[in-house]
């Protein structure tokens, strides 16, 4: 817990020298305060005390005590305003510096890491400053009990009594923290134990929108309903408030008057010395005593909670920080694709030899793909066909490096894969998948992101649109290529209420609706498409991949997109991922034809269909027969 307290007061020093020395001198400040405060008083009441007793008042004494400590109070509102007006600043930055960091860390982090770490990786920064003052919190608190506990003395001391009075005042927060230590412990295990309180939880986050289709459809509403209120019975009056809470609710009769009285030893001993000794107390350091010990137990408590509190947050730091420190799966090779001697015009050459894969946190046994091996030459179209499942595109996942094979060997233009600078192959790879979403940028910047170092290049992405085919309904957007997609109109995440009638509000919805093409999924693949041809027509990338880029095109367009990136390949290598048997297959130079994970036919088109009993076989005659029922056609 130290070194990350430690690391996280140096980040936020490190982003506001400045203003977090002043930040924590004001809280020092804050944390002597309530002592000042206690010492005027006490003047002014003992000037007021002995005055009463002489029967005359001194007044000039009065009146350096009452301004004093209207000085004192001035600089307390103005250091709490100051406080108050500058620590949003700091706010401000510390919580962007963790937010860049979290977005940092889940831009570059891969998929198996993400899987392994999936939690974490969401994790919100606002929390941070939050932790970030219960430290500061801690500190000045510590300051203020160490500051009362001598101011105490010092008048125990002044008005003849030793440090048994202070044992005494110090007796009911250190009994009080005993009891509710204990009790904290046991509630977060009732918490985290609790069958029915976890049941409860779980059938609680079917509720969420996530859910909702899967629920409706498959109308379980009600037995969720049902479990959920077994779940609540079974909790019944389990008390499940804070654990403070539970302590006060839990604490017995005994306990709680034990408490009550060790509280009032020091009216006791206020007391018995009134009886005993009458001479010992002045009234003044009777409400002075007694003022500061109740401020004493006051901020011993809330100095308990903050250190409660700041274990949690501390925890919390611990998983920000490690988001930070977190280690890529796949590791980067050194060297680069293509090769210098790779011809300009050569497509990139892929063999895969006995190779198995098993998605991170499936069980060992369970492959997505096993012992599959063949290759696929430079400048080929190969097509991946298969039914649900059998691993075509975990095929695709593996030669973009997505992820790793678990075994066997991937070679690119003889080299194992995993020896090369992975920027390269990605840079060296265009792809279009049915699982490319749209940016909620602009049109152009969604097409031109297929190349990066284009992306404001308008003749490459006017071009691009057009091979995609996204040209014509971009022509028809009254801002073009400068159209929006999915406009983030929300501040502070509050979306702008539909009903507002505000010019502002009103042209927001306008554009929300103008723009929105997140329903069209033919036109999403038709930009998705275009972004691919961006790529596409780079000398850089030596293989294309098209992991059913088209299910969403209709037929035309499919063949259109199909045409134009064949008739435009210039070398490279194609693989294409398909359930559609159509042209796409007499094209192809090679069909791998797969099978639960297993590669069990692989050939051309006439080679396959001459096996009758095979997988390939099969699966076209099922489409064809599909297509014959459909449009009438009888064999
Ligand atoms: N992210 C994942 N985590 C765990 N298992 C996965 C994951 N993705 C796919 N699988 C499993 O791996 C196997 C191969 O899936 P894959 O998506 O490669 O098949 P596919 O032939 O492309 O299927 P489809 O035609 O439906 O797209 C399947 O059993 C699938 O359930």
């Amino acid at each position: 817990m130290v070194p990350t307290m430690q690391r996280l007061a140096f980040d936020v020093y490190s982003i506001g020298p400045g203003l977090l020395s002043l930040l924590f001198l004001s809280k020092v400040w804050s944390s002597f305060e309530d002592v000042f405060l206690l010492h005027l008083s006490s003047k002014i009441l003992s000037i007021i005390e002995v005055g009463l007793k002489k029967g005359e008042t001194d007044t000039a004494a009065i009146v350096n005590a009452v301004i004093a400590r209207i000085l004192v109070v001035a600089i307390c509102a103005t250091v709490a305003w100051w406080r108050t007006h500058t620590t949003p600043i700091l706010q401000n930055r510390v919580t962007h510096y963790f937010e860049d960091l979290i977005f940092s860390s889940n831009l570059e982090t891969d998929l198996p890491t993400t899987h392994d770490n999936n939690a974490d990786i969401s994790l919100s920064a606002e929390p941070v400053w939050e932790n970030f003052m219960n430290l500061v919190n801690v500190a000045a608190t510590g300051i203020q009990v160490v500051t009362l506990l001598a101011y105490i003395f010092q008048l125990a001391v002044s008005s003849r009594h030793g440090p048994v009075f202070v044992l005494l005042c110090l007796a009911k927060p250190f009994i009080r923290f005993f009891f509710r230590q204990s009790l904290w412990e046991r509630a977060h295990v009732v918490e985290a134990m609790d069958p029915n309180y976890l049941r409860l939880r779980a059938l609680k986050e079917l509720g969420d929108n996530e859910y909702r289709q899967d629920i409706i459809a498959g109308n379980i509403g009600d037995y969720i309903l049902q479990e959920y209120n077994i779940a609540r019975e079974g909790l019944g009056d389990t008390d499940m408030g804070y654990p403070s809470q539970q302590y006060e609710n839990r604490q017995s009769v005994k306990s709680a008057v034990v408490i009550q009285l060790v509280g009032d030893l020091t009216m006791l001993y206020y007391a018995a010395n009134a009886v005993f000794n009458p001479s010992k107390f002045t009234l003044t350091s009777i409400a002075m005593l007694q003022h500061s010990e109740s401020l004493l137990q006051r901020t011993f408590y809330s100095g308990v909670y903050e250190l409660a509190e700041l274990r949690r947050g501390m925890n919390f730091m611990k998983r920000i920080y490690a988001i930070g420190n977190i280690q890529n799966v796949i590791k980067d090779g050194g060297l680069r694709y293509p090769s210098t001697e790779q011809s300009e015009r050569a497509g990139m050459s892929i063999d895969l030899r006995n190779i198995s894969f098993s998605y991170p946190g499936s069980k060992a046994n369970v492959k997505a793909l096993d012992d599959v091996t063949f290759s696929i030459k430079s400048g080929q179209l190969a097509v991946l066909v298969g039914a649900n499942g059998s691993g075509k595109s975990t095929i695709v996942k593996l030669l973009t490096r997505l992820y790793d094979i678990t075994s066997g060997s991937l070679l690119v233009n003889g080299q194992d894969i995993q020896s090369y600078k992975i920027a390269d192959l990605r840079g060296a790879t265009a792809s279009l998948t049915q699982d490319h979403h749209l940016y909620p940028l602009s049109l152009a910047e969604n097409i031109g992101l297929g190349n990066p170092e284009k992306v404001s290049d308008m003749s490459m992405i006017i071009n691009a649109a057009k091979r995609g085919g996204a040209d014509s309904f971009v022509s028809k957007l009254k801002q073009g290529f400068s159209t929006i997609l999915d406009p983030k109109i929300e501040q502070y995440g509050v979306n702008i209420d539909p009903s507002d009638k505000t010019p502002l509000a009103k042209e927001l919805e306008k554009l929300k609706k103008t723009t929105d093409i997140s329903g069209k999924s033919g036109e999403r693949q038709r930009v998705v498409a275009s972004r691919t041809f961006m790529r596409f027509t780079s000398n850089a990338v030596k293989l294309v991949i098209a992991d059913e880029g088209s299910s969403a095109l209709d037929p035309e367009g499919e063949w259109e997109l199909f045409k134009n990136l064949r008739e435009e390949r210039q070398g490279k290598t194609l693989v294409f991922v398909t359930h559609r048997f159509g042209h796409l297959v007499k094209y192809a130079d090679l069909i791998l034809c797969m099978k639960d994970g297993h590669l069990v036919e692989s050939g051309t088109h006439e080679e396959l269909i001459k096996i009758p009993d095979g997988e390939y076989f099969k699966l076209h005659d099922i489409q064809a027969k599909a297509f014959e029922s459909d449009t009438g056609v009888s064999s």
